[in-house]
């Protein structure tokens, strides 16, 4: 019996397909027609006539289908039978088993791969669960609020985006639940609005609890967004940090009554060591849902009195990378004092996303491109050192600071060591709490504010960080050393160890025993790359210039497009009072 049927394979996301036939049509048309064939007697025989005779009884849209068929196989696209499971059609114990799926190796890594990167941060396979699911779901179960509903208090802050007040919900004007926090916000209260949902769902207890966000119009005031919190505590950051008790003002709060242990730096440290972790895990895990915040900053982290936890408030400049929200770059406002050098959370020459679902789908690449995330790991620094540093917890104090730092060129080393010489008792302490326990605080505060982004640590990393593990011991068990050593290696700019190596060299090297002389590493040093001529390098500016104004003329163009089609996405998701 000659077997007539021929195999085609084709690997698709970690799964072969085999499709078996003696003319391709009969199985893409489906099984009918080949099993109704079969269960002729004139089967055998017409099965093995030859193609060209088969395709007489076949409708004309199959001919095309075999020429194409014909074509591939032809120019060797199909794969040969002999590399298939071929079997044939009469005698169907010949015929490969029924598992049609099989995975292979590279289906698998396949497979695994596109799974890692839709789960990469800032996740766009969770996304499309939290858009599309959770947000219907919530939206069906929350309480809803209106203009009605508040009663409003007295004003806790506001600036030319909104004003905030205290207020409380008029069906529990005296209960602990009915004390809110309303935010009468501008056309950034959009943005807040739909930052805060997200964030409710994502990660709730890192920010303020929030309860409902909706449109509201007036005839006299136009349209307002309102935003309305639970009303966290009394305190921010920014006031407990001004106190002359801090950080045992803080101590108090947390633990809810005063330790009976001698005032002192270890004491102190271990408090600012806690305020420090409870910032670092709301930072990982709004960083964690494609969340950057912007505006990290003590005025913005709030006292939760009920969670005993710091929490961050005002998302108003945040920026949802998952989705592509707010990232344009010339738009946010950002506060000097605690704002990173780059100013920018993505490369300006990152355009901004063209659409929701592309952005969605590129954001895991955008984001390890970028590392938005660490512009808040800077502030988050600034707002470490002043915790440290009694001196620098004034504004004017901290504009110096940033001047000085800047002079430095943002090596916090270079700073210590111009101002540790003629430091006050004050800024010693400072330096002494840091430096406790063979100086983890001074060297997770130097991790993370650098100049470059992506030398500064991640919240993530910096939560796994030698400082956050010593609870009460001074000694650093050898597991706490090793990890210290590993998260030194990998933390470090490789410049700098290249530059450590040189001066290694320099000092155990000389030309007797093989190794570089100090004036043979001084000219190492020194190389620098062979210019090109003039004419050449000005030829090649012109060129970049033609190119970076091109690149700048179409961002523009996107922004601009953009941001006319977000103000449309923004108004289908905010609910409007009726
Ligand atoms: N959930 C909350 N619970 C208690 N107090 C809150 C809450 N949210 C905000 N506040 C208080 O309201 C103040 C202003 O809030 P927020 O920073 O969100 O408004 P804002 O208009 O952006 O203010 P600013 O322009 O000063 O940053 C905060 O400093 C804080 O004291």
């Amino acid at each position: 019996m000659a077997t007539v049927g021929t195999s085609t394979g084709f690997g698709v996301g970690g799964v072969k397909l085999h499709s078996f036939n003696s003319n391709p049509l009969s199985s893409f048309l489906g099984k009918k027609l080949s099993f109704k064939t079969l269960s002729e007697s004139t089967a055998h025989k017409k099965f093995s006539t030859p193609r060209s005779k088969n395709l007489v009884v076949l409708a004309s849209g199959g001919e095309i289908y075999s020429f194409v068929h014909d074509l591939f196989v032809g120019v060797g696209v199909g794969l040969p039978c002999t590399v298939m499971e071929c079997g044939d059609i009469i005698y169907r114990s010949t015929l490969p088993k029924s598992n049609g799926i099989s995975p292979t190796v590279p289906g698998v890594i396949l497979a695994l791969g596109t799974i890692s990167y839709l789960w990469a941060t800032p996740g766009v396979a969770p996304g499309f669960f939290d858009m599309f699911v959770l947000a219907f779901v919530e939206r069906i179960f929350r309480p809803s609020y209106k203009k009605d509903d508040i009663v409003l208090g007295k004003k806790l802050g506001g600036g030319s985006f909104g004003v905030v007040y205290r207020a409380s919900l008029a069906k529990k004007p005296s209960s602990k639940d009915g004390e809110i926090v309303l935010k009468k916000a501008t056309e950034y209260g959009a943005v807040e609005i739909w930052m805060n949902e997200r964030v409710r769902r994502a990660c709730a207890n890192s920010c303020a609890d929030f309860l409902y966000g909706f449109l509201e119009s007036s005839p006299k005031k136009g349209a307002e967004y309102w935003l309305i919190w639970k009303f966290e505590g009394e305190s921010t950051l920014a006031d407990l940090i001004q106190s002359k008790e801090f950080p045992y003002n803080v101590e108090t709060l947390i633990l809810e009554k005063v330790q009976d242990l001698p005032k002192g730096i270890e004491r102190e440290n271990r408090i600012i060591q806690t305020i420090l972790r409870q910032l670092l895990f709301a930072l990982d895990s709004l960083h964690s849902t494609g969340i950057v915040h912007r505006d990290i900053k003590p005025q913005n982290i709030i006292f939760s009195e009920d969670s005993r936890t710091f929490k961050i408030i005002d998302l108003g400049a945040a920026a949802d990378l998952r989705v592509g929200i707010n990232y344009i770059p010339k738009e946010f406002l950002l506060d000097p004092r605690y704002a990173a050098p780059e100013q920018y959370i993505m490369s300006t020459q990152t355009p901004s996303a063209p659409s929701a679902p592309v952005a969605t789908a590129l954001s895991p690449v955008l984001w390890q491109l970028n590392l938005p995330d660490r512009f808040d790991i800077y502030s988050a620094g600034l707002i470490f050192l002043q915790m440290a540093f009694p001196g620098l917890r004034n504004d004017s104090s901290l504009i110096q600071f940033n001047r000085q730092l800047k002079r430095c060129d943002y090596d916090l080393t270079a700073w210590r060591n111009t101002v540790e010489a003629r430091a006050g008792p004050e800024l010693r302490r400072g330096f002494e709490l840091l430096d406790l326990d063979g100086g983890q605080g001074w060297e997770l505060l130097t991790s993370m504010v650098r100049y470059k982004a992506r030398q500064r640590i991640s919240a993530k990393t910096a939560l796994a960080h030698p400082y956050f593990d010593k609870e009460g011991l001074l000694a650093l068990s050898f597991m706490q050393s090793l990890r210290m050593q590993l998260f030194r290696a990998t933390q470090q700019d490789y410049s700098e160890a290249a530059n450590w190596i040189i001066q290694l060299m320099a000092k155990s090297g000389t030309k007797k025993d093989g190794g570089f002389t100090e004036a043979q590493l001084q000219a190492l040093r020194e190389i620098k790359p062979t210019k090109k001529s003039s004419a050449q390098r000005n030829a090649l500016a012109s060129a970049l210039k033609v190119q970076r104004k091109i690149i700048r003329t179409i961002n523009e163009s996107v922004d601009e497009l953009n941001r006319r089609r977000k103000s449309l996405w923004w108004s289908r998701w905010i609910p409007r009072e009726e």
